[in-house]
């Protein structure tokens, strides 16, 4: 089953929220407390998507406030070389800053992410900075749920998606969740359902639907897809780490996407991975299920590496390890 997309428009994808600076464990399989030297990456989970689907090919553009420091350039000259439309990246006057997350890999399996997220100037896009002229040359607005937590880029968030449904734009939301970034969890429920409502498609992990809900204990993806379906969802993309993803589609089908073998160095870059191959697959016209593989696929090569935005693939990569054909059956 194919997914369809406006095709007369100068972007594929345009992206908004937040570009930040991931600073990886050079020294891992250790504590972040004996780590002495980090690696500096672009990151931020649009921007990592933004940066994958602008190097398998597609035409990226992206929106979001920048700090007016050598972290804001760095930002904005890698993404630009990488090929994403920077032209909508305004640059923040009032002195805010960047957002660093520094990433601890314990092992493969133990990774956390410590982010220095206070008045980051990400947060304080405003709904003046964000142009319909823009957003209605795009097939995709991609929206990262993080941008939703604070004022005034919660409602830089909202105009960009009024903007696009007027202008016949897809909305794929992808949930993000970040609990630090909210005041509580029946907050971000408030804002993730009415986002979600308004969403073409969206895409998260079983716990970021169990926000979107508000639950405390795991819900059931066939109650989530029943609840979105009611609403302007057609395709509905629930993962489960290594146990793989499935997508459901509103005419009832149901596809998995089992995940691939790799040598797994740290977890955290497969959700940002996943979705920007998940995306350009669909939007090259691929079929459901395949874009499933590509995305998996990504997330897989992706996991392997020290990076999130760096070590996306090319297709060339993606698709020979489809070919191998060597997944992971757990679950
Ligand atoms: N250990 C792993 N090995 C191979 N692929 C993985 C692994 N963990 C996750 N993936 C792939 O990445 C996808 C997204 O991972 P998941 O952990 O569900 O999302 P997120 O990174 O957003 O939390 C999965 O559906 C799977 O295809
Ligand atoms: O999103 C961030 O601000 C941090 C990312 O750049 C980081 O690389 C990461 O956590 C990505 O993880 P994912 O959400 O599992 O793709």
């Amino acid at each position: 089953m194919n997914y369809n997309f406006n095709e007369n428009r100068q972007f594929d994808i345009i992206a908004i929220g937040r570009a930040c600076i991931d600073l990886n464990a050079v020294e891992f399989n250790r504590p972040m407390e004996e780590t002495m030297t980090f690696s500096k990456y672009v990151g931020g989970s649009p921007a990592n998507i933004a940066i994958g689907s602008s190097k398998l090919g597609l035409k990226a553009g992206f929106i979001g406030k920048l700090a007016d420091d050598q972290h804001g350039r760095f930002i904005e000259q890698y993404m630009s070389k990488v090929g994403i439309d920077t032209s909508n990246m305004v640059v923040d006057k009032e002195g805010h800053k960047t957002g660093l997350a520094f990433t601890e890999i314990k092992s493969p399996e133990e990774c956390s992410i410590l982010m220095y997220r206070q008045d980051v100037a990400d947060l304080y896009l405003d709904q003046s900075e964000v142009h319909e002229e823009y957003i209605k040359k795009s097939k995709v607005l991609l929206v990262s749920g993080t941008a939703l937590s604070k004022s005034p880029s919660r409602e830089a968030v909202l105009k960009s998606i009024s903007l696009a449904k007027k202008n016949d734009v897809k909305v794929i939301f992808e949930l993000d969740y970040r609990p630090y970034s909210w005041n509580s969890s029946e907050e971000t429920a408030v804002y993730y359902s009415l986002v979600a409502e308004q969403s073409d498609v969206v895409i998260g992990t079983r716990e970021e639907f169990d926000a979107l809900e508000n639950r405390t204990t795991e819900g059931k993806n066939e109650d989530t897809v029943n609840y979105l379906f009611k609403h302007s969802a057609d395709l509905v993309v629930i993962k489960h780490g290594v146990e793989g993803s499935y997508a459901y589609a509103k005419s009832g089908e149901v596809f998995r996407g089992l995940a691939y073998k790799t040598k797994v160095l740290k977890t955290f870059g497969a959700g940002d991975s996943y979705a920007s191959a998940f995306l350009f697959a669909l939007i090259r016209g691929k079929d459901i299920e395949t874009a499933l593989k590509y995305g998996s696929a990504s997330a897989s090569i992706v996991v392997s590496k020290h990076s999130s935005s760096d070590a996306m693939p090319s297709v060339e990569e993606i698709e020979g390890l489809i070919e191998k054909n060597e997944t992971i059956s757990v679950g």
